[in-house]
């Protein structure tokens, strides 16, 4: 079934009981299995427990489930908003991003955008919840579990929206290369369909095509390391049509409170499952590799202990 969502700056959102998940199904190429939000908390238990298993089996297998740009152009390690952009072989995309949570900053040109993306990631907060309740559930856990490990009420949000390709024309077909990103799940709106694919637990690279009003979740690397790799952060990447396209997107990573200390936890280590990523705060895992907070950097490839230690 369909929910409305309406795209930035345009229709408000009521995502209370309203959103759907998807998930990149690995098994048929051309089709995102959908979750129906509200049924993960439907009255019904046979329903409820057959969306809770569909979940599951989605995170585990597939794991995905302008103001003046000068002014956050400058780089502060304490910045809050920061427009960039790059172009090159690397790289081709326009950007700004602004930490959302649990402080709400935005730029106030144009006026409309700080309210719609203000009443947008005020929704995703509830679905935020929900889901948290939902895989905590599937985890085996209280519903109430990944909420208090993660501490979602502090949670550290990051909104990016990018723009591809930039205003500069792009300089190759690497619109974003690939990457995993950090924090509890990542969530995504775009204009059109194109450009965004995922690795697929085959090794290939697969086109996300959402259904109009729809909203992308993709886990992140908490997540991933919470769990002791039971479901996995989604590697993915932006390609480019020869700057055909014009594409915009907004990610934002959900993550937990800065003071976080994120490790996998006890029910996830036995003896042939010996933990696999060594712990850390969110802050620090942010700034590991020199980066600042807003760079929102992953750095789990050095988390995984066989190749950090
Ligand atoms: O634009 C997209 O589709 C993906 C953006 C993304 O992966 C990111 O900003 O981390
Ligand atoms: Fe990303």
């Amino acid at each position: 079934m369909a929910h409305s969502v309406g795209m930035l700056g345009q229709e408000c959102f009521d995502l209370k009981n309203k959103a759907i998940a998807h998930l990149l199904d690995y098994s048929f190429i051309d089709e995102i299995p959908t979750i129906d939000y509200s049924l993960l908390f439907s009255k019904d238990h046979n329903e409820r427990a057959k969306s809770l298993e569909h979940l599951g089996k989605a995170c585990q297998e597939f794991g995905f489930f302008y103001e003046e740009r000068s002014e956050y152009l400058k780089k502060n390690s304490m910045d809050r908003i920061r427009w960039y952009l790059r172009s090159d072989a690397g790289e081709n995309r326009e950007n700004l991003k602004i930490v959302t949570h649990p402080e709400y900053h935005c730029p106030s040109k144009p006026d409309i955008c700080k309210d719609a993306i203000g009443q947008y990631l005020k929704g995703m907060h509830e679905v935020e919840l929900g889901l948290a309740k939902a895989i905590s559930t599937i985890l085996g856990h209280e519903e109430t579990y990944i909420e208090k490990e993660f501490k979602l009420e502090a949670g550290f949000y990051m909104a990016i929206l990018n723009l591809y390709p930039p205003s500069l024309q792009s300089k190759g077909s690497i619109g974003l290369a690939e990457h995993t990103d950090p924090g509890f799940f990542v969530s995504l709106i775009q204009n059109v369909n194109g450009g965004l694919q995922m690795l697929s637990h085959k090794g290939n690279w697969i086109t996300v095509h959402l259904p109009r009003n729809t909203i992308f979740i993709g886990i992140g690397d908490h997540l991933e390391i919470l769990t002791n790799g039971k479901y996995k952060s989604h590697i993915h990447q932006v390609i480019l049509n020869n700057n055909k396209v014009k594409r915009i997107s907004m990610a934002t990573l959900h993550g937990p409170s800065l003071d976080t200390f994120v490790a996998p936890t006890p029910e996830f280590i036995d003896e042939s499952h010996p933990p696999n990523y060594r712990g850390m705060t969110y802050k620090k895992s942010l700034k590991f590799n020199g980066f600042d907070e807003i760079d929102v950097q992953s750095s789990l490839f050095q988390f995984r202990m066989s190749l950090s230690l």
